[in-house]
């Protein structure tokens, strides 16, 4: 993926500093999502109640919608340590069997990607989970003996951005399944204000609300802006009001609707190429040269979110709303689509 502002995934050092400052730290200070705020609450209040580990939670849901920022509340909220891991760093089972046996009771393991993991660590999950007990393998084939090791009990919290990928028996294994959604923009707004507080800057309502409709329905996205906006204040402007805003923005490509490029090189191609579609996700990622999972799990939910695109048995399809955003007529042919009436609106 291209280094676009509006990128949801997060980026390299310094950005992982500047979220850090940003987290919320308790689910009181965590804004939005209050269905799962409240099904998080009762989950860990129960569980501090009976002096247990909570229940195993799967956070699920596209990048930069919180994830590990609740996986950090989970454990800040039932006051245990947190020990971070990801599915890609999990490999081999032997990598999950080191991290499983060195927790101390009651901590709270994240595995982030968990869709990624290996499937040999994947079903030395299923007993960990369970029984809190994994059976080490020792030895090659017919002298190979398994010996069980009990662990420490603790909570699972694993965070996916593709729960389809996940087989069942592990799913069945949470205890909660917490499907995070978009952020409205009035959510986004609050994000925004908490994050300019911190950041000690002033900015007025109508520019929050501006970057929050451009955000993509994402707190990391908003939060990114609002530091390039802040840069834009600092050099150009000397505050930041809505000018600011719209000069910045305008600066890094990012549109009206918060479109970036690749948002707009899919739509381009769906409504120029391929006459508004039906075009397959294979076909459009080569299209655009892009991974097809980037257009899955990050470019598709947000179009098909804003209305710009549809997913139909037969592929995807553009919308009315699509043809109209971009200044164009829908071909009546294949093939004839004016291309002289593409206007990319900013
Ligand atoms: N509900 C929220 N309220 C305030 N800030 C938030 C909220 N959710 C996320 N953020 C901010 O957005 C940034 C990204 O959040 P986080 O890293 O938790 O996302 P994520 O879903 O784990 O992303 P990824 O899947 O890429 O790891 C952080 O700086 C965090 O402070």
């Amino acid at each position: 993926m291209s280094d676009d502002l509006t990128t949801p995934q997060s980026q390299g050092e310094a950005e992982l500093a500047f979220e850090g400052a940003l987290r919320p730290k308790s689910l009181g200070e965590f804004v939005g999502q209050s269905k799962v705020r409240g099904q998080l609450q009762l989950l860990l209040t129960a569980a501090r109640m009976q002096d247990r580990t909570a229940d195993h939670i799967l956070l699920a849901g596209p990048p930069g919608l919180g994830k590990t920022t609740l996986a950090m509340i989970v454990a800040a909220e039932s006051e245990r340590p947190l020990r971070m891991s990801s599915g890609p760093a999990i490999q081999h089972a032997g990598d999950l069997a080191a991290v499983l046996s060195s927790l101390v009771p009651g901590e709270v393991l994240f595995i982030d990607e968990i869709h990624r993991m290996a499937r040999s660590a994947e079903e030395m999950l299923y007993l960990a989970m369970e029984d809190f007990r994994i059976d080490i393998m020792v030895g090659k084939g017919a002298g190979a003996t398994s010996i069980p090791l009990d662990l420490a009990p603790f909570t699972l919290v694993g965070a996916t951005t593709r729960s389809g990928l996940l087989p069942n028996p592990l799913r069945d294994r949470f205890g909660f399944t917490a499907h995070l959604e978009f952020y409205s923009d009035g959510e986004l707004e609050q994000v925004l204000d908490r994050a300019a507080v911190l950041l000690e800057l002033d900015i007025d309502r109508e520019s929050l609300a501006e970057i929050a409709g451009r955000s993509r329905g994402t707190p990391r996205i908003a939060n990114r802006l609002l530091r390039r906006v802040r840069d834009y204040a600092l050099v150009h402007t000397g505050r930041a009001d809505l000018g600011a805003v719209r000069a910045a923005l305008e600066l890094y490509d990012v549109d009206a609707l918060g479109l970036d490029r690749l948002d707009r090189a899919v739509m381009q191609t769906i409504l120029t190429r391929f006459d508004g579609g039906p075009v397959g996700l294979s076909t459009l990622a080569v299209s655009v040269g892009e991974e097809a999972e980037t257009i899955e799990s990050v470019v598709e939910p947000f179009l098909v979110r804003i209305g710009l695109i549809s997913r139909t048995p037969r592929g995807r399809v553009a919308t009315p709303d699509a043809w109209r955003h971009f200044g164009m007529a829908p071909s009546s042919a294949p093939g004839t689509t004016q291309q002289a009436l593409f206007t990319d609106r900013l």
